[in-house]
This record gives C-alpha cells, structure tokens and sequence, in this order.
C-alpha cells in the first residue's frame, strides 16, 4: 500500500467562466452553445427534446444553477449533493470544472437520457464518437502491427514502452491539429515531437516500473475513437512487457465531453477493429479479448468519472481503491484538470506538491487544451509562449508527469 504525503497545501482559485479573456470565459460563451446546438443537429430527437435543449442553450453563460431534474435517475442523490454548494451562481460564475461536468449532465437531463422512452441511454454524440475511428486508416494497421510484434517480445515491449506512452499522450491531440491521423506514428520519436514535450518524466516512470513487482495498472480513458486505440494499444504494451498482471480501464458511466468513452465505446471500438480489412487490427483485437476474458483486462465505469469535483474532493472509496494500484495514468486533459484542482497555479509549482495527495503512483498524460499546467520550467514558459501564443490551449503541447508516494 502507498502512503500518502501528509502536507497541506493551499489551492489557488478555481479558474472560472468569469476570468476575462480566459479559454473559460470563451468556453462558457461560444463553445458551449455550439456544443449544444450540434446536439440538436446532429440528433433526430422528438421535437420536445430539442425544445428543452434550445432552453438550456438559452440559460448560457448567465442563467443560474440549478439542482438536476431528472426524477429516478441513478446518479440524481450525487448531483443534488455536488451542486448545492453552487445554487445561486451563475453557469459563468461558478467553477469551469464543475459548470462544465453540469453542462454535459444537464445536456442528458434534457434529451431523457435516464427516462424511459425512445431516447432511453440514447448516446447524444454517438455521431462523433463513431466517425472518430476508420479500422482502415494507416495509422491504425501500423499501431496494430507493432504491438503484434511486442505481444510475443517482452523485452521488446519495454524497450518500446517509451514510444507507446507517447503514442498514448499524441493520440489525446484528437483533434489532429499537429499530424493527420496517418501521420501520428511516423512522426514520434523525430525532434518535432520531443519538442512539444513540455515535461517528460519518462525515465522515472521506467525505473518505478522496473522497480515494482508486476500487479494492477489503472487508466482514467478520455477520448473515445483514436486516442482509445492509443490506449489500448498501451495497454497491450504493458501486458507484453509484464509491467502489469491486471489493467483496469476506467470509463465514464454517461456519455460527456462530447468524445469521452464508456464501457460501450470500447466494446464498439473492439467491434470495429474486429472487422477491419487488415488481419493486424484483428488479431490486436482477439489478444485484448483474450485479456478481457482472462480478467487480465477490466472495464470499469462509475458516476464518479462524470463527477464535477477535483480529485483532491473525491469521496474516500473511489480514491482507496486506486491506492491499491502499481500505476495510475490519467489521461487528457479533462483528467487532468480534475487532477490539479483545475486552479490557477503558477505554472512552476512542482507537480509532486500539487498532486501529493494522490494515494499511488500517478501518470499523467496530457496534451494542453486548457489554461492550467503544473511542473513546468520557467524559461521554457518563455520560450514557448513566445514560439506560439496559443500554446496552452490549442493540444500542440503536451506533458508526461509522473508521481511516486512513498511506500
Ligand atoms: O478530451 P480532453 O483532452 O479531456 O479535453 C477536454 C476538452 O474540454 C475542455 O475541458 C473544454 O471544453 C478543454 O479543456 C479540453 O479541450
């Protein structure tokens, strides 16, 4: 079991929609009402759904809070808990982290997602999820041939392992904006790629791993299509390279942020790859349902993965459970928001102080689509602002933080 550090530390504010000129602010105001007016478009949904999603549209940025009205749902207790503290504020006013997880669930709220009837658990960006992975694109056949090649090669899994972390970290830029997806692969490990590294704690990650006996390796998914493939694939990795006995992949229990996955999406994604005209993809999809029959592969979701409170808030239960894991890798960004308070730290605060909370050794993987980031150096802070004004917010940025608690 780990131990964890018994400091105090103070959290700065939480960034909100209110912070002028912020990507918050802008979120609140253009972003959120595309999202939801995308919603509409990309839905066939009795006229009645789209009338309560145009009134929610309405509501941003300056309607109030309000508790979530959604009678017998599963997780209505949990909301009316989490959103007490914010009755009264406004969607600008109160926390992004917590507005934006209220946006996605007043979205479902809206198109009945929990109310029997025809939209039932009827995934609202199920549109953008599926075109989110072609099994054909190049890409993916070269991703599936090399963990192919590794599944049979330990030795040869950890010496990739380096290049599947990265892998696992570019896939989370699923906008694509640096490289096409055909692209991605060939371009990790040039000097373009190291250079968007902003933090690589690589090497430390290397030496826990090879330091701890192979048990339970846990991963917070993000994005549902290319960058769950990139997980998959990094998992398979760390199955072949005998770093971990179990991975528990852990999803989101109701669909959010548009592209998050659910035990669904993977069982989609498994379905998809099973039929891809390449007999690579296949075979990377028999392995992980090999994996998940032996128990060796988990999925597990939970209503605290679409929960609006930072990590350092999380009830004890969820929290107790990953202490038990060898390895907790967050990926994106959203998680990692969630895992540094989403607070307006200076960006130099060491990432062990801000996260020396969490119960057990923690990667985080994440490409920067948000005005928050912890453990950085200030002359590249310089440097790189200088290089590209939008560099905190555009995904061309990414970091891989690790954290090791005591024993
Ligand atoms: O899929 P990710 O990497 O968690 O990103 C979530 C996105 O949503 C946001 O939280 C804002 O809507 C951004 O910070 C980020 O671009």
């Amino acid at each position: 079991m780990w131990v964890r550090m018994n400091v105090t530390v103070v959290v700065p504010s939480p960034l909100r929609g209110t912070d002028p000129d912020s990507f918050a602010e802008r979120t609140v105001r253009e972003r959120w009402p595309r999202i939801v007016a995308q919603t509409i478009r990309e839905n066939d949904f009795p006229e009645a759904v789209n009338e309560r999603l145009w009134a929610l549209h309405r509501e941003l940025p300056d309607g109030p809070i309000r508790p979530i009205q959604d009678p017998g749902a599963p997780d209505l207790p949990l909301w009316d808990e989490w959103v007490a503290p914010y009755l009264g504020e406004t969607w600008a006013s109160a926390p992004w982290l917590f507005t934006e997880h209220y946006l996605y669930r007043r979205i479902l709220e809206a198109t009945g997602y929990f109310q029997p009837g025809p939209t039932y658990l009827h995934d609202p960006f199920r549109k953008q999820k599926t075109e989110a992975l072609d099994p054909a694109a190049e890409a993916v056949i070269v991703l599936a041939r090399a963990a192919n090649e590794r599944a049979t090669q330990p030795e040869l899994a950890r010496a990739q392992l380096p290049l599947l972390v990265r892998t696992a970290l570019w896939g989370n830029q699923i906008d694509l904006s640096m490289w096409s997806a055909g692209e991605a692969p060939r371009h990790l490990g040039t000097d373009r790629e190291t250079a968007h590294l902003l933090a690589d704690d690589t090497d430390a990650l290397l030496a826990h791993l090879e330091a701890v006996a192979p048990a339970r390796i846990d991963l917070l998914a993000d994005n549902a299509g290319f960058e769950l493939l990139c997980d998959l694939v990094l998992v398979d990795g760390l199955l072949a390279a005998g770093y971990a006995h179990t991975v528990v992949l852990h999803l989101k229990a109701h669909p959010t942020f548009v592209s998050d996955a659910m035990i669904a999406d993977v069982l989609e994604t498994l379905d998809v790859l099973a039929a891809a005209p390449d007999p690579a993809p296949r075979a990377l999809t028999e392995r992980l349902r090999g994996y998940l029959a032996a128990g060796r592969l988990r999925l597990s979701d939970s209503f605290i993965w679409n929960c609006p409170l930072p990590m350092r808030a999380f009830p004890k239960l969820p929290l107790a459970d990953l202490a038990r894991s060898n390895l907790v890798i967050a990926k994106g960004d959203a998680n990692y928001r969630r895992l540094v308070d989403d607070a307006h730290w200076p960006f130099t605060t060491p990432f062990a102080e801000v996260v020396g909370y969490f119960p057990a050794p923690l990667l985080a993987l994440r490409t920067l689509k948000a005005e928050v980031v912890v453990g950085l150096d200030e002359a590249r802070i310089r440097e790189v602002a200088a290089q590209d004004p939008e560099w905190m917010t555009n995904g061309h940025w990414g970091v891989i933080q690790f954290y090791r608690p005591a024993r």
